[in-house]
């Protein structure tokens, strides 16, 4: 059979601070913030059989490290790129919904390595606008896979996707820990009352480009994370433990999650995963 196959690698990401941004058309929806982008990230392989079943309207296989399971948001990116025929494997060492945009990197991937697969012909952008319009449409996400996208630890100035949004960085490099203590729903939060968290998210968003360095992204997290009221009590303790132990943590959003520069959880007594800011962004990988 003359198989096609592609993978895409897609970091994770994690948010420090944010302000949402709903609208109607989803290329506009967004969200302004910043965050740091993870060599741990999220693997998808999109394997199309022989043309007639890829022009078939069976659903291929779904697995998350190898069990049956799937993405909403990459789900959707496959059925407007008409591959969902295909086989989609996803791959990731993070925990889902804890904060670390696994739902917008599977969406991310899925659209790029689909588009590898099956030679839909689509531009970076393009895909990345799919897979943004789909993450929003399901509201597991905002400003993920545009940051994604990116690599670094981007900053989101104005929200949507390529070509509506803006984006910045920090120049940055460093080594990041984190630990995880469980999920936090970001289905709930998004579609609550978002005024006071993006009241506080803006504020967070002033300072940090008066002075876009790493320490200022994790010091306006904090502040973020107490004004917005979705400090959770173990993040809370561990982020005293860092600071008491002289490093900068902060909460990843929306998740049970601290992260932290260089070796403050590990100083701290913590035995946390351990990465890099990402500097690639969201890629194709050779087979
Ligand atoms: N084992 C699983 N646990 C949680 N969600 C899962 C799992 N398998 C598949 N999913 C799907 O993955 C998506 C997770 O989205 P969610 O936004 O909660 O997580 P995330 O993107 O990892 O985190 P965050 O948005 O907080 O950064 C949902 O669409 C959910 O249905
Ligand atoms: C809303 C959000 C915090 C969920 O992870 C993220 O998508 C973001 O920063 O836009």
């Amino acid at each position: 059979m003359s198989s096609q196959r592609a993978t895409a690698f897609v970091p994770g990401h994690v948010t420090a601070f944010f302000s949402a941004h709903p609208a109607d058309d989803p290329s506009v929806a967004g969200s302004r913030g910043a965050g740091v982008t993870l060599t741990d990230g999220v693997t998808v392989t999109v394997s199309a059989g022989d043309a007639s079943d890829a022009a078939s309207d069976e659903t291929g296989s779904r697995t998350i490290d190898g069990r049956t399971g799937s993405v909403g948001a990459a789900e959707d990116v496959l059925a407007e790129l008409d591959a969902v025929a295909a086989d989609v494997a996803v791959e990731t060492d993070l925990p889902i919904g804890a904060g670390f945009g696994v739902s917008g990197a599977a969406a991310l991937g899925a659209a790029l390595a689909a588009n590898a697969a099956l030679d839909r012909g689509r531009s970076e952008n393009e895909l990345v606008g799919i897979a943004h319009a789909a993450e929003v449409g399901r509201g597991t996400g905002l400003g993920d896979v545009v940051a994604q996208a990116r690599g670094g630890a981007p900053i989101r100035l104005e929200p949507g996707a390529p070509g509506v949004g803006e984006l910045d960085a920090v120049p940055a490099a460093a080594r990041v820990e984190y630990v995880t203590f469980g999920e936090l729903s970001t289905e709930a939060v998004l579609g609550g009352d978002t005024a006071a968290l993006s009241a506080a998210g803006e504020d967070a968003l002033d300072r940090l480009r008066a002075d876009p360095r790493l320490p200022t992204v994790m010091a306006a997290a904090r502040r973020f994370a107490r004004e917005a009221d979705l400090l959770v009590s173990e993040v809370a303790d561990a982020l005293d433990a860092v600071d008491e132990a002289g490093g900068e943590a902060a909460m990843a959003m929306l998740g049970r999650t601290v992260f932290a520069l260089g070796s403050g959880l590990s100083d701290a007594g913590y035995e946390p995963e351990v990465c890099r800011i990402d500097a690639a962004g969201a890629r194709l990988v050779e087979q």
